[in-house]
């Protein structure tokens, strides 16, 4: 008897669920309907084909004797078998008698048969009653399987033992003894809603290394890149994540977002940097002005100890159709580190396939040059129209001439069915970063400063392709200029790279390059950001936005 209103709401949608209904349907089913109970379906299969065998061995014969040798259809009469003889196993002991005292009409008995998986829960104690609660419930584990038990329901006993006054730890204990079920005794209730959304991990995450994990068992281990599929994100905490394509569908625990922004390394102040143009424009390399800004931002801010890490990307699932245009391929590295060097190598490795863009400049064509091949010659006023209709991703001045790269420039490379490799500056990346482009993006790093002074012994740098005498070796401060803005660089739009790659041996990097870039064209399904699509996932169900705010 009850008068709670809420019981009421309780137990009528307890009785409208669609799921009892259909555990009904089959009950009355298994109970009534008069089944086969043969015990060896199996066999008499194998009689019948052998029998039919003696009758010729006509089409019709062979194949249906194909058909009960295959192994499905051996297990599927087994299975008749066992449900037949309503083999169910296992059987769970019955309730005690004593079980329910009156005073408890809130009091539920759970009982679970146990298997090889663990439970998929974990228990904290309440601080203010000091009752031990289910913190949480692993989604797709054996508990939230059974439906019986939910975040929040207080444990009162397990298999008898009261639960008053024990701490988390001996009641672990209690749960791994060797008994074939565990009851329980919980009440109250709370529901919780299943969420499914994708979020790509920018960072390794192992849960040994991290002595603030609930549970080292109930977590799981990823790696950069690694799609996860967000279960849960109830616990402000600790989300509940698969990872994409596992088998084994229980979630486990990872470190939720806030978690990080509530880390005393949170705060994230604003870098921008160092402004050079790019000897894609035939420029030269960065100004010693852009050199001495950079050296004295990097030691005043100490900005790579307060930078707080990337954590995660919400990414869509991406079937690109064979008539759509390929992703555009976007370089970022420091300046020196090899970008135009990478491009080069991999648009003469196929040139079929790769495209690169023509610059656009307002200087004289040379006779040796083409129009369209070497550069597109326009105006200056026809140029200064293009900056003030915002069709340049990136352009500057060199010499009162000035030279650029355009959107439409990338718009052909792409029509023309190639995958077209662009170069651009870190400032630059967010003209392109668009589900127009689809931007497929490869950070160049620097290896260490031993392997690069290895490496480049011989290689120069040209600070002007028209003055041919300004080419000269890499100094050390060139390396050291390299690997600290490569740092910067990383910190800050570390979550906008699908790919970093380490341009240690050239000919080994373009190799793995090109593996990669294959790899990503034939895939069936890219993850890209969410933001890209019209209808987030996540717009529908809960706000994310501050993911966005790290673009
Ligand atoms: N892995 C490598 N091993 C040896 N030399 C290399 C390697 N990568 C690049 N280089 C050499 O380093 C020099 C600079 O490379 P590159 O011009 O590609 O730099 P970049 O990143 O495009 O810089 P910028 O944007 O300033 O032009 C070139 O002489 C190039 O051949």
């Amino acid at each position: 008897h009850t008068d709670r209103e809420e019981d009421y709401r309780f137990l009528h949608s307890m009785l409208m669920e669609k799921k009892l209904h259909l555990l009904f349907k089959v009950k009355t089913r298994l109970c009534y309907k008069d089944l086969m109970t043969h015990p060896a379906a199996p066999f008499l299969c194998f009689q019948l084909a052998e029998e039919l065998i003696d009758q010729g061995w006509r089409d019709e014969v062979k194949e249906l004797v194909a058909l009960f040798s295959k192994p499905n259809f051996k297990i599927l009469l087994a299975v008749h078998d066992a449900v037949a003889q309503r083999d169910f196993e296992p059987r769970l002991p019955p309730i005690p008698d004593d079980a329910l005292e009156d005073d408890e009409d809130s009091v539920k008995i759970v009982s679970l048969v146990k298997t090889k998986d663990p439970l998929g829960a974990t228990i904290k104690r309440d601080k203010s009653t000091g009752a031990i609660v289910v913190a949480r419930i692993m989604r797709g584990g054996a508990a939230d399987k059974s439906g019986l038990i939910h975040e929040g329901d207080e444990l009162k006993e397990v298999n008898g033992v009261p639960l008053e006054h024990r701490k988390p730890k001996e009641i672990l204990t209690l749960l791994v003894q060797n008994n074939e079920s565990i009851d329980y005794k919980q009440c109250a209730f709370s529901f919780v809603t299943c969420l499914s959304l994708f979020m790509q991990a920018l960072f390794d995450y192992d849960p040994n290394d991290d002595p603030t994990v609930p549970s080292k068992d109930a977590a799981v281990a990823f790696k950069r890149g690694d799609v996860l599929r967000i279960v849960s994100m109830e616990d402000d905490t600790w989300w509940q994540a698969c990872h994409l394509g596992d088998s084994n569908t229980r979630a486990g625990l990872i470190p939720s977002q806030q978690l990080h922004e509530r880390s005393p390394i949170a705060t994230c102040p604003s870098v921008s940097f160092p402004a050079g143009l790019r000897r894609s424009f035939r420029l030269g390399r960065k100004s010693s002005l852009a050199r001495e800004a950079a050296r004295s931002r990097r030691w005043s801010t100490g900005v790579h100890s307060s930078i707080c890490p990337p954590t995660y990307k919400e990414v869509i699932p991406y079937h690109r159709d064979p008539r759509d245009r390929h992703r555009l391929v976007v370089l970022v590295g420091p300046s020196g580190v090899g970008v135009n060097e990478l491009k080069r190598r991999l648009l003469i490795s196929d040139p079929d396939h790769f495209g690169v863009t023509v610059p656009y400049t307002t200087r004289e064509r040379r006779r040796q040059e083409t129009e369209g091949v070497d550069y597109h010659y326009v105006s200056i006023h026809k140029f200064e129209e293009d900056i003030l209709n915002h069709r340049f991703i990136e352009y500057g001045r060199y010499k009162g001439h000035y030279y650029g790269t355009s959107l439409d420039s990338v718009h052909r490379v792409m029509a023309e069915g190639k995958v077209c490799l662009l170069d651009v500056h870190p400032n630059k990346i967010k003209h392109v970063y668009t589900s127009e482009f689809k931007p497929y993006m490869v950070f160049v790093k620097p290896p260490r400063i031993d392997e690069l002074r290895l490496t480049r012994r011989r290689a120069k740098f040209i600070c002007d392709e028209e003055d041919k005498t300004s080419v000269r070796i890499f100094s050390e401060e060139d390396f050291e200029d390299m690997i600290n803005l490569a740092e910067t660089i990383e910190s800050q739009c570390g979550h906008l790279f699908d790919k970093v790659i380490v341009n240690g041996d050239m000919a080994e990097v373009l190799r793995e390059l090109k593996v990669d870039l294959e790899k990503v064209e034939e895939a069936d399904v890219q993850w890209i950001p969410a933001k890209w699509s019209c209808s987030s996932p996540t717009k529908a169900r809960r706000s994310c936005g501050h993911l966005d705010g790290w673009i």
